[in-house]
């Protein structure tokens, strides 16, 4: 069984500590919904960097503002100011062309409800990133994805005849397969068993620890997160807490005092 069991992370020090650039930069940014009494102000002027060779969790309550956070930092949503460099490449401010370019090139996505395309086998739809991209896919590195998530047996079947946990599995060998320079990861457990979760969990820190991949995942799953090397928590659309090697009951310790903190002046208790 070449992946981890579910729930016991086990962080090497691996190629993240030869690298510490950053791969990601968000410097200042604002995003607001709406406007006038309507208005929601998701993001209030977050600044954060993410190594290179480093898996970052983002958590939060709900509506914190973390899926919008990963939107911009992914180049999918706009933001109102401030600035995103991704691989010394600043995001904000190209125009759509340039920004499909670069989420093809330098940007890997999973999701929590796999986004496969249905018409394709595993393979196709592995391979069909790669076969767009500026660079053209190595097949030794994309056999040797496979191998490590032991999808060999599985390649020529359509989405509808695997398993979430399969379908899952066929996500994260298509977000490696260009070996991007980040994957963003949207609540990639969310809708799969504890085994499939620890399964895909233990890819993602083993892509970090083996490969030197850059891994940004957003989390409800405290037990997710503990197998990242550091959790960043919004509250309210902003980084409150910032928590090294985290333990999954430091985390919902964190999350706790969040759930238990005074309401600000003017805010509904
Ligand atoms: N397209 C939009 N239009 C209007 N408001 C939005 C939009 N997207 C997000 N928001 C608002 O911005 C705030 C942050 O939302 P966001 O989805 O980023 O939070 P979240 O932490 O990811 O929440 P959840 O954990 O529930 O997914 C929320 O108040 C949300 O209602």
């Amino acid at each position: 069984m070449p992946l981890s069991t579910p729930h016991a992370p086990q962080r090497t020090p691996g190629l993240q500590q030869q690298h510490s650039r950053a791969a990601v930069t968000a410097t200042g940014l604002w995003r607001a919904y709406g406007s006038g009494e309507a208005q929601v102000v998701a993001l209030r002027d977050v600044s954060v960097a993410f190594a290179s060779g480093q898996f970052t969790a983002i958590m939060g309550p709900s509506g914190s503002g973390k899926s919008t956070l990963m939107h911009c930092l992914a180049g999918l949503d706009t933001t109102d100011r401030g600035t995103v460099d991704i691989g010394g490449t600043v995001i904000t401010g190209l125009g759509d062309k340039a920004l499909t370019k670069l989420r093809r090139d330098k940007i890997g996505f999973i999701f929590q409800q796999f986004n496969l395309l249905p018409t394709l086998t595993a393979e196709e739809n592995i391979l069909l990133p790669a076969s767009i991209a500026s660079a053209k896919a190595d097949p030794a590195w994309i056999s040797q994805i496979i191998r490590t998530l032991d999808l060999q047996e599985r390649l020529s079947h359509k989405p509808t005849e695997l398993s979430g946990g399969q379908q899952q599995r066929v996500a994260c060998a298509r977000a490696l397969a260009t070996r991007p320079e980040v994957v963003f990861a949207d609540e990639p457990t969310g809708n799969l068993d504890t085994r499939s979760s620890g399964e895909v969990l233990g890819f993602l820190r083993k892509s970090v620890d083996d490969f030197g991949q850059t891994i940004v995942m957003v989390t409800h799953d405290p037990s997710a997160a503990a197998y990242a090397d550091r959790v960043v928590f919004l509250a309210d659309g902003q980084i409150v807490r910032d928590l090294p090697n985290p333990t999954a009951d430091d985390v919902i310790d964190t999350m706790r005092g969040f759930e238990t903190r005074v309401p600000l002046a003017g805010e509904a208790a």
